[in-house]
């Protein structure tokens, strides 16, 4: 199952508030430095009102000192929800001990309780264990040094670099079988198959870039290199075998299907809009992706050829004259088109065999 998407927002805004560099997280470091803990409800809604039992009410701005020095007594701490200020310190607690929790100790057997009974994310600090932890709709998120999310972030870089590297490969194929006009479903599903592990790989290096805080820019400046050309790809991909054998070729409905799914080539066809078609099915390509690749070619002229040629092939086959059937094309453009078209070819190949 994807997880759900709703969830996953709110616990990033939240990651985001908490990153490295960030004044919340600086209060939470000191309470963690000084070896003591804490146990942090992060928002003041009535019903967090109604379960909370002694202690006493202040209104004090944030500072990372305020929140220190208040967590060294004993019972919780009651930000606003704008975490802006502090509202209530020393309280005790009071969720529904019914509620199912797997946490030991209680100051964090309290925290699941109340974030999951209240719907308010939690913070705590463990003095035993040294860690900041977050709760929040039901999961609990350790907080991570930056050096400890760089590690895991640094793997998936190098992970990325490889499907980038494997992602061309099968284009480089498919371009190859477009010119021979080969291509079957299961050659197409292959490079959407690709396409879609880079983007999940790509968006979880987007969540360690929020989660790294001011920490994350070089990881992001990172990120976005190896994301160059990937929604051009998409884009022309979905061009190209858009209504084919009377499928809608589209490679977002890639983003439900399971890790195990997805390494299945049946399961990504019918993903990405074959739904009854046979893998070894013939697809032809309109042509956009390749024709997009001859030099100073502009994008309206592309449309027009593909237009009257109708597929990759009509335009490949189709000599000077013919192309100069096509609106705006004269005879000195044709010639270029045709010597543009040879070379794609030539390159086409010697890639694939090289
Ligand atoms: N219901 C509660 N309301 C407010 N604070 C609580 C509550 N329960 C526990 N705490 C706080 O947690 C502190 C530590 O409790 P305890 O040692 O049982 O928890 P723990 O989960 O093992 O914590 P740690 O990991 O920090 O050792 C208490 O002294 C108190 O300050």
């Amino acid at each position: 199952m994807a997880p759900d998407p709703a969830h996953r927002d709110r616990e990033l805004s939240y990651l985001a508030l908490l990153a490295p560099g960030t004044p919340l997280r600086d209060g939470f470091e000191r309470i963690l430095r000084g070896r003591t803990g804490a146990l942090v409800i992060l928002g003041d809604t009535a019903q967090v009102f109604e379960l909370c039992s002694g202690g006493f009410e202040l209104d004090v701005p944030y500072t990372p000192t305020a929140l220190r020095e208040l967590s060294k007594m004993d019972g919780g701490i009651v930000m606003t929800s704008a975490l802006d200020r502090i509202v209530r310190a020393g309280v005790q607690f009071v969720p529904d001990p019914q509620l199912e929790t797997v946490e030991t100790g209680t100051r964090h057997r309290t925290a699941d309780r109340m974030s999951r009974q209240t719907g308010v994310p939690v913070a705590t600090v463990s003095a035993s264990m040294s860690t900041i932890a977050l709760f929040i709709d039901g999961t609990r998120r350790p907080l991570q040094t930056s050096e400890q999310i760089m590690t895991r972030a640094n793997q998936a870089v190098q992970t990325l670099e490889r499907y980038r590297e494997r992602l061309w490969q099968v284009t480089a194929r498919l371009s190859a079988l477009e010119v021979e006009d080969q291509v079957t479903i299961k050659d197409l599903a292959l490079v959407a198959q690709r396409w879609e592990m880079i983007r999940r790989l790509q968006q979880e290096l987007g969540d360690y870039v929020i989660e790294l805080g001011t920490d994350g820019r070089l990881l992001n400046l990172q990120l976005h290199e190896l994301g160059a050309g990937l929604d051009d790809l998409r884009e022309l991909l979905e061009l190209d075998y858009h209504d084919n054998e009377g499928a809608t070729f589209t490679l977002a409905p890639l983003t439900e299907l399971s890790t195990a799914r997805l390494l299945e080539p049946l399961d990504v066809a019918r993903g990405v809009g074959f739904v009854n078609q046979h893998l070894d099915t013939r697809i032809s390509a309109r042509g956009f992706r390749q024709l997009a690749q001859i030099n100073r070619l502009p994008a309206a002229y592309i449309s027009r050829l593909v237009d009257h040629f109708g597929n990759l092939q009509g335009v490949f086959g189709a000599t000077t004259t013919e192309l100069q059937e096509v609106e705006g094309v004269g005879e000195s453009r044709a010639r270029i088109i045709r010597e543009g078209l040879t070379r794609l070819a030539e390159s086409v190949y010697s890639e694939h065999l090289g």
